[in-house]
């Protein structure tokens, strides 16, 4: 350690160009060329007195322009590059500062102003490099401050005459020196303080466990000089820290400095942290954008409403556009206002504004007030229901009485129209037919398979990748508030119990005293349906949930008759086939027993749906033939005419032989009648065969518990009336004795259920144990209770159609079941089969069985009643 005895006062000067060295603080300077030259003089002429240990040089910073506290020096030619490097380097427990020579040539000219304080320091070690260019790398330690007194040159060295200030190293203030104490004390904790922070101004770790090290060690006086050295300082203060000999003053200084970077150092993280660190590009941007809106708002110029998102300026100003173009409800004006605030102050790349934009998009897109014209003319929709379908009478009226009501009433507050029926019967073309008698605009929602609320209502916005429900969806499409929709299969909602129910949400879409607040859960502001004409189909009531089905007026649109479809065939299909595969009409020629050949052989269906794709085919075939020919040039052989023995040819074999499979009757077989869920009637046969065994019942054909209990019931009555139908020889013996009974149900690959089939088997059983056999021609539906009653079914206009078609002349109905006889079956129908309709299973027998070979007929149950009572 350097004694302030052991340097000298006249040191030769090296003068650093606006750098200023302190006691203790270590320094790198790197000189070259000219510079180097001055620097080994100078350090030739500090090494003279040999009996000094080391050589001490003066190191005194330059200042641009001269003032008070300068001095002139003129370094008499020798000048200092810009080679210097500058480095911040440690060395033992002293640290190195940043160091250059004074640079500029012709202020060597004209003369240097030299500050009138510097710092002696001890040359630690020099570094010689024999390149080129000569580079000397010398490492000054600050020593004590002193004022120059004098400054001389000779040899080209310029040397100061100094007085010497040293250095404190009282590590404590003495206990009458109040004042001092408290300085010191304060600089203590805020030296800890400023060390512990220095992390966050970004100096090297070596150093600051460096200063951790000596911050308690070490003399006051030194540490506020390695402080002053590393605080961001001015030059000035630099030159104000060299030039104090106060400790005290030095001390309240270095406070200051530190209390102001700590303060800085404050202000700048709370500046990051509110900003976020790790701003990107266009997050910074935006964050300044705001900045800039906050303070044009403050200033009264808060300019147009876009220019918050920069980038996004024409989307916002168009969705605004929009919005305000969509004429929003007073409710859902205030809710896009706010939403619309809320979307300029967010950052359009955060989930939010995606978010809250779409919900905008949609608000903007439904239409609040936008209304098609409405021109309900009754004689123009009746003729665009007659010009699109064929029949269908019932429905017709009915729609035409709905549309007469809503054009004289005013509004659409009548019960929703459901047409139920099996497929293809028209339901959905009926539903168009009246958007264009209208003039409306037609959408189509399909129910089918829909088993959460939330499709219909939509999901809440909280929800990630929410939607609007079908309903509003569907509104957004349309784009206008008066559209026909046509809710199509709302039989087929599936309710289930994990989703909440869609029925229930639907009820409030139906309900004409509700709908004009519906409220979709995504939009969660009140949307008015009570503009919009709804129209339900559905294939059979049974399945349409009860509050529904009340809220709603059933037209029923049963299958159609083989004339029926030959006439719509002919009339509809076959033309509309035509036209869409580009050919005229006269290029196809479909005569009336072709057409019924399909009908009967190629499509077994209530509609008629299948029949237009059979018929679609057949006139693609003729497309391809003329096609053909016409390539060949010779179009002239083309036949226009399709022939039934050309239907093999184009359609392939018969799909379906005529349905009455049983060319003979036979005892034990019976023809039922059935009503598929989809709509579809067909007939059913039942066979029942008996064979040794216990007595035992075996029922097959993939039947469901309700036919099968139904097949008990039947044996159970048969076993019971079995000596009054005199098939046993005594009223206690048991007829199923010894055998077992079998029944099957062909088919078997369809499943089959209901109760309509107990007519049947009960006669199925009596014929089998009886011998007496049912024609084929004779077929039978109706439920069978233990006492022999017979009940009404359903789908009877199904059931009697596909009868006709499979060709049978005598149905046995229940006598409930006559109502829909008159009502439902066409007159055509009514004139080809005979209908017996029966309250009990023994009108049925006697209706149904043939007579024995003696001609007569089989006992009836009249007289079982009689013998039950002396059994
Ligand atoms: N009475 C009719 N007159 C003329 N064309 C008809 C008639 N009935 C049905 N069609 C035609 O049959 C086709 C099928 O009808 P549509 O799609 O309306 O059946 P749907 O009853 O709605 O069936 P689904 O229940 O399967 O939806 C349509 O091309 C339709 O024009």
């Amino acid at each position: 350690m350097s004694t302030i005895q052991s340097v000298p006062s006249t040191l030769p000067v090296i003068p650093l160009d606006s750098k200023v060295l302190l006691p203790s603080v270590v320094t790198k300077v790197i000189v070259s060329g000219d510079a180097a030259s001055y620097v080994s003089k100078t350090l030739k002429v500090a090494r003279k007195d040999r009996s000094r240990q080391a050589a001490y040089v003066a190191v005194v910073p330059v200042c641009k322009s001269a003032g008070d506290k300068t001095l002139k020096a003129n370094l008499d030619g020798a000048y200092f590059n810009k080679d210097g490097e500058e480095e911040k380097t440690i060395k033992t427990n002293k640290f190195t500062i940043k160091s250059k020579l004074v640079s500029d040539k012709n202020s060597s000219k004209s003369g240097v102003n030299l500050f009138h304080f510097g710092c002696a320091a001890r040359v630690i070690q020099v570094e010689k490099s024999d390149n080129a260019k000569e580079t000397v790398t010398l490492f000054l330690q600050g020593v004590c401050r002193f004022r120059i007194n004098e400054l001389n040159t000779s040899d080209g060295v310029l040397t100061a005459n100094v007085t010497h200030y040293p250095e404190t190293n009282e590590m404590h203030a003495t206990e009458d020196d109040k004042e001092f104490g408290d300085v010191l004390l304060e600089f203590r904790s805020l030296s800890r303080e400023f060390i512990s922070k220095m992390k966050d101004l970004k100096l090297p770790g070596a150093l600051l466990a460096q200063l951790a090290k000596v911050v308690d060690k070490s003399p006051p006086s030194q540490l506020a000089n390695l402080l002053a050295s590393v605080i961001e300082t001015t030059f000035d203060e630099k030159l104000e820290m060299l030039e104090s000999t106060d400790t005290r003053a030095r001390l309240q200084r270095v406070n200051e400095w530190m209390t102001r970077q700590l303060h800085v150092l404050k202000i700048t993280q709370q500046i990051q942290s509110n900003v976020d660190g790790k701003l990107d590009k266009k997050r910074r941007e935006f964050y300044l954008r705001q900045q800039l809106n906050a303070i044009k708002e403050e200033l009264g110029e808060k300019g147009d409403d876009a220019s918050a998102s920069g980038g996004d300026d024409d989307e916002l100003t168009e969705l605004k556009r929009k919005l305000d173009a969509a004429k929003l409800s007073k409710e859902a004006q205030t809710v896009a206002d706010r939403e619309m605030k809320r979307l300029k102050k967010l950052h359009p790349s955060s989930a939010e504004w995606s978010v809250v934009r779409t919900y905008l998009d949609v608000m903007a897109d439904l239409p609040w007030s936008e209304t098609s014209e409405d021109v309900i003319d009754i004689h123009r929709a009746r003729e665009q229901l007659e010009a699109d379908h064929y029949g269908l009478d019932t429905a017709k009226k009915r729609i035409l009485e709905y549309l007469s009501v809503v054009k004289v009433k005013g509004d659409l507050k009548a019960p929703i129209i459901c047409f139920v029926g099996p497929p293809g019967v028209g339901k959905t073309s009926l539903g168009k037919s009246i958007a264009s008698a209208t003039g409306r605009d037609f959408h189509r929602i399909s129910l089918g398979g829909v088993r959460d609320e939330a499709d219909i209502r939509g999901h809440r916005r909280t929800y990630v990748g929410a939607m609007p429900g079908l309903i509003i969806h569907g509104m957004r499409k349309s784009g206008v508030n008066n559209p026909v929709f046509l809710l199509d299969e709302i039989d087929k909602i599936v309710k289930t119990s994990h989703y909440g129910d869609p029925a229930a949400a639907m009820l409030e879409v139906l309900d004409p005293e509700q709908n004009s607040t519906f409220t979709d859960h995504y939009l969660n502001i009140p949307f008015d349906l009570s503009k919009v004409l709804f129209i339900a189909t559905a294939n059979s009531i049974d399945t349409i949930p009860a509050p529904l089905l009340d809220r709603m007026e059933v037209i029923s649109l049963p299958g159609y008759t083989f004339d029926e479809k030959l006439h719509i065939a002919k009339t509809y299909l076959l033309p509309k086939q035509i036209r869409e595969h580009g050919l005229t009409e006269n290029q196809v020629c479909i005569a009336d027993e072709v057409l019924l050949k399909i009908i009967e052989n190629y499509t077994r269906e209530s509609g008629v749906r299948n029949l237009e794709r059979t018929i679609a085919s057949i006139v693609r075939f003729k497309c391809v033939e003329w096609a053909d020919l016409h390539e060949a040039d010779s179009a002239d052989t083309y036949n226009e005419t399709v022939q039934v023995d050309d239907l093999e040819n184009i359609l392939g074999m018969q799909y379906f032989e005529k349905e009455i499979i049983q060319n003979e009757a036979i005892p034990g077989v019976v023809t039922g009648l059935a009503y598929s869920g989809s709509g579809n009637g067909g007939i059913l046969m039942i066979e029942a065969t008996h064979m040794p065994g216990e007595g035992k019942l075996q029922l097959t054909g993939s039947l469901g518990d309700v036919i099968k209990e139904s097949a008990q019931i039947a044996l159970a009555w048969v076993k019971s009336h079995a000596h009054a139908l005199r098939l046993t020889n005594s009223p206690i013996e048991n007829i199923a004795d010894k055998r077992d009974v079998h029944i099957h149900f062909p088919a078997g690959a369809v499943s089959k259920d209901g109760p309509s089939a107990g007519i049947a088997l009960t006669t199925a059983l009596v014929s089998l144990f009886s011998g007496r056999c049912v024609p084929n021609t004779t077929a039978m539906t109706g439920e069978i209770t233990l006492r022999g009653r017979v009940l009404p079914v359903g789908g009877i206009k199904e059931k009697v159609l596909s009868a006709h078609r499979a060709g049978i002349k005598k149905v046995i109905l229940p006598a409930r079941n006559r109502k829909d006889v008159s009502s439902d079956i066409p007159d055509s129908i009514k004139k080809s089969i005979e209908f017996v309709y029966v309250k009990n299973i023994s009108e049925v027998l006697e209706a149904a069985l043939v007579l024995d070979e003696r001609g007569e007929k089989l006992r009836t149950p009249m007289v079982i009643t009689r013998i039950e009572s002396h059994l």
